[in-house]
């Protein structure tokens, strides 16, 4: 289903979208629709009421108020359109550069774009109607200027998490041209936020070129509906009903671009995460019990399936371990039961149960509401998963907050009581301290907090101690047993270390090249196994040890 249809089956989407036609087309068919001239004036009528063929009376100089707020609208939307026009222009293709490429023209256009963030807008505005007059179409570009760091520090954000991606550096290395990947892979990245951002942007624009006409800044001469408020705001006494029609337009148009902006967004983030193919045939999978079952899973990026038909089980209070070697499956795997698989990534057959409930082509906000609830998550590289610029209390009261409900000093009393549960010695110092402030293994700890927090029933934790020295490993995985043994977990411990399946793992899997080659319990597949690749993992590892 296209994201425009998804956008239009939502109630306030359709509603948005159909104010948002109305205005246009009223305002495109003005001089049609306009009983007179939006500047033909009779002092006679100023002030008069309704008339016939003047639904909406005169305003102070004896002028149609229907036909100038038409005209205006025109002038209105056509400002906010250029600003985005000049916005958009300068924005995104400087921030596709400096996503893509980095160095000089990164730094010299995020040190731009941060000094005219620092100007204040106003006085650039008051200060460019002096130098280049008061034309509003002048104001209109200045005022892109003003807007355009919004598309570029989208876009760049966008663009320089996504470049390093695997499948954008399997694109360079197949010899695709810097344009061909950019039109091909970045651009599909970014186009669903700018789309939303374009609809924020324009409600901040009109606000904005209102608000100049508003303030008298603006032409004057040129029907707007900011200067169609400054006008009725002077009138304010005498006939308050005049700030109504343009306030009721400018109110509906933002809001209305708003309210489609979070219907859009919607429809993006509502796309099933991962939806199997029409042609995929229909295969009917028994109800299965056990906290986690998949079927015959299947992973594909463009041209290249990295999944081939994977079952797995972990039943409540067990551990399975999920091994193999690098570039076997297993994030990916882990990734599609989370329902997280980078953008490109599909689950194109299989089935994945969560106690029960199939998460393949769930709709991404149910996904979301089972990540954290039902199923959680530790990371591999915990410092890179904690965000520089906050504390470690606030990073792990907010979601609390958010999922749970609780109030701000309940949450707060829940993280140190977790932080102290993952045997954190001074749960208020981590609290208030900063990732840089804490070591990787607190970090881990941390994370694993995080994960706990809203009592999960099945954990992923991939890889959680490869980026820990040897004793801090010990800990955190004594951590992960103790914790798995107390609530009853079950958990999927993605690994490829044979050491940390025999010391923590009731089963295990062991996968290679996107297949499980043989299953059992660790003790079974550690002292007799039956596939050749999981004697040679054995073989290996007794080897260097
Ligand atoms: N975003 C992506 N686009 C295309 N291919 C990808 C992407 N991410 C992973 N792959 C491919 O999927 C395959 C499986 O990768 P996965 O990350 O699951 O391996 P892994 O077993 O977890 O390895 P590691 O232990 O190194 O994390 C690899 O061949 C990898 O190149």
């Amino acid at each position: 289903m296209s994201t425009l249809f998804k956008t239009l089956r939502h109630p306030l989407g359709l509603a948005s979208a159909l104010v948002l036609a109305a205005i246009l087309l009223a305002v495109l068919f003005a001089p049609a629709l306009s009983p007179q001239a939006p500047d033909a004036s009779s002092l006679r009528d100023a002030f008069a009421g309704p008339a016939a063929g003047h639904p909406l009376g005169f305003d102070s100089a004896g002028r149609d108020i229907l036909s100038r707020l038409l005209h205006g609208g025109r002038n209105t939307l056509g400002g906010a359109a250029l600003a985005l026009a000049v916005a958009l222009a300068l924005g995104v293709p400087a921030g596709l550069l400096a996503g893509y490429y980095g160095g000089w023209f990164d730094s010299a256009a995020s040190w731009t774009v941060n000094l005219i963030m620092a100007l204040p807008a106003m006085v650039v505005l008051l200060a460019s109607r002096a130098i280049l007059g008061s034309t509003v179409w002048v104001l209109m570009v200045v005022l892109g200027f003003l807007v355009a760091p919004a598309f570029f520090r989208l876009v760049r954000g966008i663009v320089a998490g996504v470049r390093n991606e695997l499948y954008v550096d399997a694109a360079r290395v197949s010899g695709l041209s810097d344009t061909r990947i950019v039109a091909r892979h970045i651009l599909v990245v970014v186009r669903a936020p700018i789309i939303i951002q374009i609809a924020l942007v324009s409600g901040i624009a009109i606000g904005l070129q209102a608000g100049l006409e508003f303030l008298g800044i603006g032409s004057g001469d040129v029907p707007t509906w900011g200067a169609m408020l400054n006008e009725a705001f002077k009138n304010i006494q005498r006939e308050p009903l005049l700030l109504l029609w343009p306030g009721l337009a400018l109110g509906l148009t933002s809001g209305a671009l708003v309210l489609l902006a979070a219907a859009l967004r919607d429809a993006l983030e509502d796309r099933p995460a991962a939806p199997v193919p029409a042609r995929a045939p229909a295969v009917v999978h028994e109800p299965r019990e056990g906290l986690l079952s998949v079927r015959d899973l299947a992973v594909a990026y463009p041209g290249r399936e990295v999944v081939h038909g994977v079952d797995l089980d972990v039943r409540a209070g067990e551990i399975v371990g999920l091994v193999g070697e690098s570039g076997s499956g297993k994030t990916q795997t882990a990734f599609a039961v989370l329902g997280i698989l980078p953008e490109n990534g599909r689950i194109v057959r299989g089935s994945i149960t969560i106690e029960g409930e199939e998460v393949v082509g769930l709709p991404e906000r149910r996904h979301r509401a089972l990540r954290g609830t039902v199923v959680a998550y530790v990371p591999q590289e915990p410092m890179s998963n904690l965000d520089p610029a906050f504390t470690i209390g606030s990073q792990l009261v907010e979601p609390i907050r958010h999922k749970l409900g609780l109030s701000r000093a309940e949450a707060r009393a829940r993280v140190l009581e977790l932080l102290a549960q993952v045997e954190i010695a001074d749960p208020e110092r981590a609290f208030r301290s900063y990732p840089h402030e804490i070591s990787g293994g607190m970090a881990q700890r941390v994370l694993i907090a995080g994960a706990m927090s809203c009592d999960p029933k099945l954990l992923i934790a991939d890889e959680p101690t490869t980026a820990l020295d040897v004793r801090v490993q010990a800990e955190v995985l004594g951590l992960l047993r103790r914790l798995q043994a107390e609530r009853g977990l079950g958990v999927l411990l993605v690994t490829h270390n044979l050491g940390v399946v025999a010391d923590l793992c009731d089963r295990v899997a062991v996968m290679r090249e996107g297949r499980i080659v043989e299953t059992g319990t660790a003790e079974q597949v550690l002292s007799a196994p039956e596939d050749p690749y999981t004697r040679k993992l054995l073989g290996a590892v007794l080897e260097v040890s």
